[in-house]
């Protein structure tokens, strides 16, 4: 059996500048997310993180400095090659309740009746059709494809939308705080799904606020302020040093095996 092929492509920011509204948000960032790397921003309330992840995506735009996707830069990509290579999740996305699971994955092909994001209207096919399985079956959504969205629990849903950004087959996936308001096993269970995808090739990055669901990326990126404090390995960068400074906390680092468990002190 052959291996897959896995890319050894980058989503980059150089030395980036972006403002939201009047406000300085982003502030010479430098970093380059990896395909086959499951990376996670975090950094406490303002730090930027979210206008980082828009300007990544071309949705928000820089005041200077560049973006790079796949060592091209961003403004040199139409909207529909953008499309097809960058699938984001944003924060809170709401789906259409009285849609079957099924269609709203479809959604993610940007084919058949429907149109979606920037991707042109096109027939639906045979690859089409193929791309859901394959979405519905790997984020373990396949058993209710025919259910309402109505009737799913939100960490369902949260699957649903992943299985939407999973079938337009990118390059890589940007999501925005997806493991909000999800149970501690939920939340794990799409951070599972991202680890997974990672080790299948795609380019992951999360931004989490929970550091210790963060601990189980490839890198991390701390942001602070609209600057990068720290990036690295979870070991690396979820240091005492680094966590006080981010966030104002006393915390202590236990391992577990290699990998950081944060204990905020009282
Ligand atoms: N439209 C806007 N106008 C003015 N300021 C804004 C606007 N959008 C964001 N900001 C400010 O920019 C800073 C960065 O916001 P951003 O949403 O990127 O932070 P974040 O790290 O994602 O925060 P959170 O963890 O709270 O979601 C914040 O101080 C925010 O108040």
């Amino acid at each position: 059996m052959t291996s897959p092929v896995v890319g050894t492509g980058t989503l980059e920011a150089r030395d980036l500048h972006v403002r939201a509204g009047s406000f300085p948000a982003v502030q010479g960032v430098s970093v380059a997310f990896r395909e086959g790397e499951f990376s996670a921003v975090i950094g406490p309330n303002g730090a930027g993180k979210s206008t980082l992840l828009r300007a990544l995506l071309g949705l928000t735009s820089s005041e200077s400095g560049e973006v790079r996707l796949l060592d091209r830069p961003l403004p040199q990509w139409t909207r529909a090659e953008r499309a097809r290579t960058l699938a984001y999740l944003a924060q809170g996305e709401g789906l259409p309740e009285a849609a079957r699971v099924r269609d709203v994955v479809a959604l993610g092909r940007g084919a058949g009746e429907w149109t979606w994001g920037l991707l042109p209207r096109r027939p639906w096919t045979a690859e089409d059709e193929a791309a859901v399985d394959r979405a519905l079956e790997r984020t373990d959504t396949a058993r209710f494809a025919g259910r309402r969205v109505g009737e799913l629990s939100g960490g369902e849903r949260q699957r649903v939308s992943l299985a939407r950004a999973l079938a337009a087959q990118p390059r890589f996936l940007l999501l925005d705080e997806p493991t909000n308001h999800l149970d501690l096993a939920y939340g794990l269970e799409i951070i599972r799904h991202a680890r997974c995808e990672a080790a299948g090739g795609l380019g992951v990055v999360a931004v989490l606020h929970d550091l210790n669901l963060a601990a189980r990326a490839d890198r991390l990126v701390l942001l602070h302020g609209g600057r990068v404090l720290a990036q690295g390995a979870p070991t690396e960068v979820l240091t005492p040093a680094h966590l006080h400074a981010a966030y104002g906390l006393r915390v202590r680092v236990l391992h577990d095996g290699d990998r950081p468990v944060i204990l905020p002190e009282d």
